[in-house]
């Protein structure tokens, strides 16, 4: 679709709306892996918080949303989902005339609401990125509707893939699972390594020695299941020698119902986003 009205869209330019923590580390990745600063725009309310990106990435900042996708070929949508709606609203008049491609990373809005807000009829793709992204460790899942092209699904996958491990996603209602699982989950692995390092210091080691210990272990531990190719259970069962002192923890933590919990607040992170979505229409 094309109006004579609008810039040509360049495929190879992006518009972030919202210049947050996601949208900060996602651009950090792009400028790292070699997107030039001139293919970036950024429309950000908050002065300090876009006069910081413009410092540190080169790329031009807007206080509307208007002018950052002004010819943009890709728009990224990195706003919190409760002012999604009205963002969308914002943006569609300028949009409506040539249709980009649009990516969002809201946790748990539906594509069909993204389109519906933006006017109808737009190639998206939905992603949850995590913050890992920052350092390029992230972990995103994606899904797209059928108006996406093969060459919009590799766009998206490009955008993504600087900052870490990118997943296409069967079913659009799993991205809620994907949410619970990885989006979430950074906050997950932080708490377990607060946990651990509070435990040690109780039983009187150093906080600095604690912490150290903690993270270096989960670190360790996730390169571990990353690359020796054994499943991470196999990878437990060389630690716990029969009798042994890691098998007197796990069975503390079996006594507890972890995994259980874990269940749980996977379920509760998932069911939120699905409870988002109702509740912004
Ligand atoms: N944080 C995370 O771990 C993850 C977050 N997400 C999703 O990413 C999105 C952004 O989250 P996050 O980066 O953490 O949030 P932030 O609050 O850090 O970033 C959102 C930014 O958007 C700005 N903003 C508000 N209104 C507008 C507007 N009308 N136009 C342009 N910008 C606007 C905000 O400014 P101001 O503060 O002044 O309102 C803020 O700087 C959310 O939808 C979230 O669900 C997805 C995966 C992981
Ligand atoms: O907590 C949230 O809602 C966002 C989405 C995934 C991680 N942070």
């Amino acid at each position: 679709m094309s109006n004579p009205e609008s810039p040509i869209p360049n495929p190879g330019s992006i518009a972030f709306i919202g210049g947050g923590n996601m949208a900060r580390s996602l651009i950090g990745a792009l400028r790292r892996g070699g997107t030039p600063a001139a293919s970036i725009t950024v429309a950000e309310p908050n002065e300090a918080v876009g006069r910081q990106l413009a410092t540190d990435f080169g790329v031009s900042v807007f206080s509307d949303g208007i002018e950052a996708v002004n010819g943009a070929g890709t728009i990224m949508l990195s706003v919190k989902p409760q002012v999604m709606r009205s963002v969308c609203e914002h943006l569609a008049p300028a949009l409506a005339g040539r249709h980009p491609l649009i990516l969002s990373i809201a946790a748990g809005l539906r594509i069909d609401q993204i389109d519906r807000w933006l006017g109808g009829g737009y190639p998206v793709v939905r992603c949850m990125p995590n913050t890992p992204a920052l350092i390029g460790a992230g972990a995103s899942g994606l899904f797209a509707n059928d108006a996406v092209s093969p060459a919009q699904r590799e766009r998206a996958q490009a955008i993504l893939a600087g900052s870490g491990l990118t997943v296409w996603i069967e079913r659009e209602d799993l991205m809620d699972t994907v949410t619970g699982l990885s989006g979430s989950g950074p906050a997950y692995f932080l708490l377990m390594i607060e946990a651990l390092e509070d435990a040690a210091v109780d039983q009187g080691l150093a906080r600095e020695t604690a912490r150290a210990l903690a993270i270096q272990t989960c670190l360790g531990a996730a390169r571990l299941a990353a690359e020796d190719g054994e499943a991470p259970a196999r990878l437990r069962e060389r630690v716990t020698s029969p009798g042994g002192t890691t098998h007197a923890a796990l069975q503390a933590f079996a006594a507890g119902g972890l995994r259980e919990l874990v269940a749980v607040a996977v379920a509760a992170a998932t069911e939120r986003g699905r409870e988002m979505a109702e509740e912004l229409g």
